[in-house]
């Protein structure tokens, strides 16, 4: 890592004075057979913030995520993307991608093609499609494997495919949905410190869901702690340590009082629904 790269960053010191990236203006969901998913939700992203939705299964945070993503409409209230309604990010000169837990590719396509999907709907012309593949497939660690099939590859080598895929159209906002949920807790540590790497080297602003509190407090500079039943935020908690953090951070007490606050907010989260559930 260069001095550079090494520099100390607390996006958490900057938060309420950075521009929004994300705002959820009082955005509440009902699906149409009447499941009340969400209740209405505030929240404010300032751009370079690392966001972790979690709370227990049920709760919300999917769908939360995609109403951010404009892939599900409120119910009522409204989610603003750089003070735009999310159907005009466009007009905003930014981007979003979404990075889903399952890696989705096509299998009978070479990775470099699965990479190049964005870019080839958007009509980007060849040679400088390919020239974007090479950087995103170099970000993630995998030019080597730029003609090889998704079967050849590890399900942490597909995620990271995945990973570049959504890098490659050079986002300013990453949604990430559970993305190393299904991978084993090795591969998962390799691929959350990499991801911080991305994130701080390329200034992106991140949502990211999960069910592992150790992921929220390596990662995030902010998690929302939701509950279920209906799903709703609960508690905000600021992880208020500086980056780089490295596996020393891990076994840092620090770390071990982070994990403990949203351990006892994830069972008080979670108690709620039992309690809402027997009465
Ligand atoms: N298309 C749908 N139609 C009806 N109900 C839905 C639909 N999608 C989700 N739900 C319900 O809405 C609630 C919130 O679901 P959501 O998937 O957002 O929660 P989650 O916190 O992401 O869950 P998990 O952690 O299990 O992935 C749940 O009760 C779920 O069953």
């Amino acid at each position: 890592m260069t001095a550079t790269e090494s520099e100390v960053f607390a996006p958490h010191l900057d938060a309420s004075s950075a521009p929004a990236a994300v705002e959820v203006l009082s955005a509440e969901k009902t699906y149409p057979d009447g499941t009340q998913a969400l209740l209405p939700v505030d929240l404010r992203i300032a751009e370079g913030e690392f966001i972790t939705l979690l709370g227990p299964s049920g709760c919300g945070k999917s769908t939360l995520l995609k109403m951010v993503a404009g892939m599900l409409e409120p119910t009522d209230g409204r989610l603003l993307l750089w003070r735009r309604p999310v159907q005009q990010i466009e007009q905003t000169g930014r981007k979003m991608a979404f990075v889903f837990q399952a890696p989705t590719l096509m299998p009978w396509a070479s990775v470099q093609t699965n990479v190049r999907l964005p870019l080839d709907l958007a009509g980007v012309p060849r040679k400088e499609a390919d020239a974007r593949v090479a950087d995103a497939l170099a970000l993630v660690g995998l030019s080597k494997f730029a003609s090889a099939l998704p079967r050849a590859l590890s399900g942490g080598m597909q995620m990271r495919v995945s990973i570049a895929r959504g890098l490659v159209t050079e986002p300013d906002l990453l949604l990430m949905d559970e993305p190393f949920g299904a991978l084993d807790e090795i591969t998962r540590h390799k691929l959350d410190a990499d991801l911080l790497e991305l994130w701080r080297k390329k200034k992106l602003t991140v949502i990211f869901v999960t069910h592992s509190i150790h992921e929220a407090v390596f990662l995030s500079s902010r998690v929302v702690m939701m509950a279920a039943r209906p799903g709703r935020v609960v508690e905000e908690f600021i992880i208020d340590e500086p980056y780089p953090r490295n596996a020393d951070f891990m076994v840092s007490p620090q770390f071990a009082r982070h994990a403990k606050r949203l351990q006892d907010s994830l069972m008080r989260a979670s108690s709620l629904n039992e309690a809402e559930e027997t009465a």
